[in-house]
């Protein structure tokens, strides 16, 4: 479905923030992305979203080069990937309804030009992330909990039924149930539509549960990728084992303070 090969991307002339960055993904496949802060794990993400656009290498989707493609093209494409954000606060605007806040993607991405048959596209994503319709399509996101603005904007990803979602620490401002309950609900997007995704995070009990394969990221470049169990369990690279070992202790402190 996705094979990215040697992407580089800088912000400025001194910062360069990935470098021959290479990987692919299976249909329906699910892998994590990991490491440090600041390694440039959301900047692959924002790149196949549309919201920065690669320097140099090649982004193949579905044999189709996404760099250097028209960007009404490019626009057309969109639809197909989709990205859910960490934080479910400042990720919908407070001034619209739920009902407006999914309809605006698909009013941008020109996915259903009637109106009747948006509502209908909107209600059945709210139910593929339990929110009965008649309860939420006319709130506004301050009268949801953090789980519900969360689950809005999944809502929001999967009303345009994309076959790719980067979903970016989807889960680092929850709770431990309004997690397993997320995940649980990612879970069945991809057994029931296929959906893949590249999920970054710095849960590794989450990449168990959830991710096939993993790549570990480390400035900019890809230093480990390889199935779950083998990354977690026998790491090779020294940074994926300090890495590990961080995110472990990480872990260790923030099951004291719950
Ligand atoms: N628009 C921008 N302009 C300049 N530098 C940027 C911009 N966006 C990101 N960066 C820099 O690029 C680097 C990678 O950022 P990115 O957000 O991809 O990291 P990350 O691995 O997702 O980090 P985190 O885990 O903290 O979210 C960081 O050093 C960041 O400061």
């Amino acid at each position: 479905m996705l094979e990215i090969t040697t992407i580089e991307k800088s912000y400025g002339k001194e910062v360069q923030v990935l470098k021959n960055v290479s990987f692919s993904l299976a249909p329906s496949e699910i892998i994590g992305l990991i490491g440090a802060s600041g390694a440039g794990k959301s900047t692959i993400g924002r790149i196949l979203a549309n919201l920065e656009v690669a320097d140099k290498g090649s982004i193949l989707f579905e044999n189709q080069q996404l760099i250097k493609m028209s960007a009404k093209k490019r626009r057309q494409l969109s639809k197909d990937i989709q990205m859910i954000f960490q934080d479910p606060y400042s990720a919908l605007s407070s001034r619209m309804t739920v009902k407006e806040l999914i309809e605006e993607a698909l009013l941008i991405l020109k996915i259903e030009s009637s109106k009747m048959a948006r509502l209908t596209l909107i209600k059945e994503a709210l139910k593929l992330v339990s929110l009965d319709p008649d309860h939420y399509l006319g709130r506004y996101p301050h009268e949801l909990s953090g789980g519900e603005r969360q689950r809005v904007g999944v809502a929001r990803a999967i009303v345009c039924n994309p076959k790719l979602i980067v979903a970016d620490e989807p889960t680092s401002m929850l709770d431990t149930s309004l997690r397993l309950e997320l995940i649980a609900l990612l879970k069945s997007l991809n057994e029931k539509k296929g959906t893949a995704f590249i999920f970054i995070t710095h849960d590794i009990a989450l990449t168990q549960n959830f991710c096939q394969r993993l790549l570990v990221l480390n400035e900019g470049q890809i230093v480990e990728q390889g199935s779950t169990e083998d990354i977690i369990l026998h790491p090779k690279h020294d940074f994926t084992k300090k890495l590990l070992s961080a995110l472990r202790k990480l872990e260790a402190r923030e099951e004291v303070y719950l």
